[in-house]
């Protein structure tokens, strides 16, 4: 793996470079970042180099520990592998150390002894973990000495140096294990971590794993980072080699920067992909479409790959550089850190409220069209119901109209009938045989046919003229038979003209539901465009937004001194960015973003907080980290008591506030809180196995995921306190149970917050890690033994490794050992790249710490210098502001 300019590398995994002269034979430690602690500690004396077991001239910091950087052959540096523009001094036999000639043998053999007797000695002391077996220690206190061994093949040891013995700690069985000499050829020492000696706690970039070698070519060459290289790992794939004609695969390596290459199988190396074919790749095309839809005037494929390249593969900062230099109201030379850039972001802000507010309006209008659509169908649909029913009623007049006519024609005929009857015929059927007329009567029909059709052949003789019919009987029922023609015609007309208006009503609807669609479609059109214009301003914002923060420095560091009033105030608040502490006559002076004096209120120190607050709800992982000495009010200024809450409390608040305010976002937040102990991590929320559930950090594509862990959704101020007391529940029974103290540990509250745009349909994940650490203080010496001496290794490894990653970052090291420590590693996605991180110095007001306080402000202005960046130029100068 390699950058831009790297050159290819084979894919084997580096061996250590054993010479000669090093083959068993015991390596003293290497001087690592030695320039930067002859700044902050004046110059250490270089006295002449000795052997092991040789007394120890006093050091320059008047502890005779700080010496033995100087006083093992420092006169005498050889330089091997590689550095970061840091000299490493390594002395491997040469001349003027006391060497390994004649008695070397002897001294070697005494030396394996006298180790043994004490690895059994410190292993006794340590039975178990779960035991608290405080034994005083044997061996002089002065000689304890921390040390990171770095393997060759990337393991780390955490090593424990006294009186010229060395052993590692097992972190699996958490025994000290004696350090095998032939290791001493295979890999080197960092920069040692005393326990008890004065220095500062950071580590060079040395320390950690060499960029382009061990570090850089575990990552996807067999080492456990290879699980990266899993299915789930976005980054790998497969690319048709056009040359080739056949299929190579791909990964995309993830350094400081990224560079997409493929693998030739013939020479073993990993060649950079050219553009042409980069383009090839899914995940790269999705990238390009992605930005394509953001900017779809940006249509030169090849030009939007170029310039992701040059923005390491990240898309938004790609729409960013794009904007910026396309649209002049974006220009670079407008953007400034303070009120300026504080103004174009609030611009923003008023930009997408009228955005929203047209929005709602659209959405309003659109609302009332269709309620207007929907009474306009119920009335159509009533009228069509009216039509049918009146449809019906026509033809039921229709049939009670033939049947009238029949019965019409037969009256017409019975009437005829009755005209040509005889009157003794008439007389008769008058008087006797009525079931005769009766039976004509009610079948008209064969009455007609009789009518017509005469019954016998023989004429029947002819009526005498003169009146055979009732008058009277005729009249009426010539009567009611005009009356029921009339009536009839009468509801004819009224059915048809009932059927024609309905006929236009049902028109008018159809064509007022026609014109409500069109608008309905030309209002959607309408939403739509505000939808894009919605979705490239909350783009816009969010950009600035972090390009704001960006200039502030996506790593700011405050700096809290404790209120203790029994102590008197010995430090300096000269303004509200720089503390002064008095030490041996002199006076040392410490920049920070803000410094909290001890007369500060919690919501004071929560304010600043708020902008990092905001990036989480916008999609960023952020993080907020309180690092200290014990009792320096980490856990008061973090947590706070009930009555004044600390960040913890206010930040998720904040939060839950700021997702029930967004109505245009469905947020979703939850809540782990995770405790890191003896570089064991345990899951505080998970039920019914408290102390025991261990977790693990996985490797899933670009996404880091701890498996198993409990993240419990929360809704409300309730729901937040609830979770938390029930974490701190379980976290004081686990240390109750293990026989250790709270402050032995890291503690981390995790939120994942979730929002879903309802708008622009899009959906972000931020993180925000609140973390308290462990003291960073040095363990009094008569406690380190057994369980304190392994929780003592434990601390210094992880706040070593929080401090070699602040400062990989703040050198733009290609290699940033987030693997050093479980804490480190939990913390990568919240360190470093797009994240924002927030770090509390701690300090106590008792002079009687002095000593821890500066320690504890040397961390946090090293860590304050990986934000300087750009600001760096406008505003500060060395860390200092002027
Ligand atoms: N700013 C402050 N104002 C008032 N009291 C404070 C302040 N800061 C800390 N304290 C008090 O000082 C004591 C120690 O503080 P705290 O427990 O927060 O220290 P700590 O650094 O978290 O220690 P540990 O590492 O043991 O967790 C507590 O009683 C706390 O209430």
């Amino acid at each position: 793996m390699g950058s831009g300019s790297s050159s290819p590398q084979p894919p084997t995994r580096p061996q250590a470079q054993v010479l000669p002269s090093q083959q068993g034979q015991p390596v003293q430690q290497r001087r690592g970042n030695f320039e930067e602690v002859q700044l902050q500690y004046g110059q250490p004396q270089a006295v002449p180099a000795h052997g092991y077991g040789q007394p120890r001239t006093q050091g320059a910091y008047g502890h005779p520990n700080y010496n033995t950087y100087g006083s093992q052959g420092y006169g005498n540096p050889q330089q091997y592998g590689k550095s970061n523009g840091y000299t490493h001094h390594s002395e491997y036999g040469a001349g003027t150390s006391t060497g390994y000639g004649g008695q070397q043998q002897r001294q070697r053999d005494d030396f394996d002894d006298d180790l043994d007797d004490w690895i059994d000695q410190k292993n006794s002391q340590v039975p178990s973990h779960q035991t608290n077996t405080q034994q005083s220690s044997a061996v002089s206190e002065d000689d304890l000495i921390l040390e990171t061994f770095h393997h060759n093949d990337g393991t780390q040891y955490t090593v424990l140096r006294q009186s010229g013995h060395r052993a590692y700690l097992d972190w699996q069985t958490q025994d000290w294990v004696q350090f095998p000499n032939e290791w001493l050829g295979q890999g080197h020492f960092g920069e040692q971590d005393t326990l008890f000696t004065e220095q500062v706690q950071l580590q060079t970039t040395s320390d950690a794993e060499e960029p382009g070698t061990s570090g850089t070519m575990s990552s996807g060459y067999g080492t456990e980072e290879t699980a990266s290289s899993t299915p789930d790992d976005d980054r790998d794939g497969y690319f048709d080699h056009p040359l080739k004609g056949r299929t190579v695969i791909t990964y995309m390596f993830e350094e400081k920067r990224n560079v997409y290459c493929y693998m030739d199988d013939e020479t073993g190396y990993w060649i950079n992909m050219p553009l042409m074919w980069e383009l090839h790749n899914e995940y790269i095309r999705k990238q390009v479409h992605e930005i394509q839809e953001s900017i779809p005037t940006w249509t030169d494929e090849i030009d939007i790959l170029a310039s992701l390249r040059q923005c390491n593969y990240n898309t938004e900062q790609t729409v960013a550089n794009y904007l910026c230099l396309g649209d002049p109201n974006l220009g670079a030379k407008r953007w400034g850190g303070g009120r300026e850039g504080q103004q174009q972001l609030q611009e923003k802000d008023r930009q997408i409220h009228t955005l929203q507010e047209q929005l709602k309006q659209k959405e309003q209008e659109i609302q009332s069209l269709l309620q207007q659509r929907v009474a306009l169908k119920a009335e159509v649909q009533e009228k069509v119901e009216k039509v049918s029913e009146l449809n019906e009623k026509v033809l039921d007049l229709e049939v009670e109209n033939n049947d009238m006519h029949v019965k019409l024609s037969a009256s017409h005929m019975q009437m005829e009938r009755m005209k040509t009857m005889t009157p003794s015929s008439f007389s008769r059927r008058r008087h006797g045989d009525e079931s005769g007329f009766d039976s004509q009567r009610e079948s008209s029909a064969e009455s007609m046919t009789v009518v017509k059709a005469p019954r016998t052949p023989t004429p029947e003789p002819q009526p005498p003229p003169g009146p055979t019919v009732d008058e009277e009987t005729l009249k009426a029922l010539n009567h009611t038979a005009l009356e029921l023609d009339k009536s009839y015609r009468s509801l004819k007309g009224v059915v048809k003209d009932g059927f024609l208006d309905l006929q236009d009503l049902t028109k008018r609807a159809i064509s007022a539901l026609g014109q409500i669609s069109e608008m309905d479609s030309s209002s959607g059109a309408e939403v739509e465009e505000l939808r894009v214009l919605y979705r490239k301003e909350a783009l816009q914002r969010k950009l600035l937004y972090n390009q704001l923060q960006e200039l502030r420095g996506n790593i700011r560091v405050f700096c809290r001194c404790r209120r203790d009033d029994r102590v008197g105030g010995y430090m300096q608040f000269p303004n509200d960015e720089d503390i002064v502490v008095p030490t041996g006559g002199s006076k040392k002076s410490f920049s920070f973003d803000k410094v909290f004096s001890p007369a500060s209120t919690q919501e004071q120190v929560f304010e600043d907080t708020l902008p990092i607050v905001q990036s989480c709800v916008d999609g960023y992982n952020v993080c907020i980290l309180a690092y200290g000495q014990t009792g320096s009010g980490k856990t008061f200024t973090m947590m706070g008591p009930t009555d004044n809450p600390g960040v913890n409390i206010r930040t998720i608040k904040e939060l839950l506030r700021i997702c029930n305010d967004k109505e245009t976002v469905d947020y979703t937040l939850k809540i782990s809180m995770v405790e890191v102990y003896n570089e064991t991590l345990s899951d505080l929320l998970k039920e019914g196995s408290i102390g025991n559930a261990t977790l693990d950090i996985r490797t899933m594509g670009k996404k880091q995921v701890i498996t198993g862990l409990t993240a419990i959704e929360v809704k409300t101020e309730g729901d937040i306190t609830d979770t938390m007391e029930t974490g701190f529940k379980n976290r004081t029974t686990a240390f109750t149970k293990m026989n250790a103290e709270s402050s032995r540990s890291h503690l981390l509250l995790m939120l994942t917050v979730e929002g879903h745009d309802k708008i622009s349909s899009t959906t972000s994940f931020g993180t925000l890690m609140l973390v308290d650490l462990a003291g960073s203080e040095r363990i009094s010496k008569t406690e380190a033994t057994g369980q304190r001496l392994v929780e003592a290794a434990a601390i210094n490894k992880s706040l070593t490794a929080l401090g070699q990653v602040f400062q990989s970052l703040r050198t733009n090291a290609l290699h940033v050992p987030y693997r050093n420590s479980k804490l480190t590693h939990l913390l990568q996605p919240a360190l470093g790249g797009d994240a924002k991180a927030c770090l509390f110095v701690m300090v106590s007001p008792d002079e009687k710490n002095v000593s821890e306080t500066i320690s504890t402000l040397t961390f946090g202005s090293n860590a304050r210098q990986v934000s300087l960046g750009k600001a760096e130029r406008n505003i500060t100068k060395g860390g200092k502001k002027k």
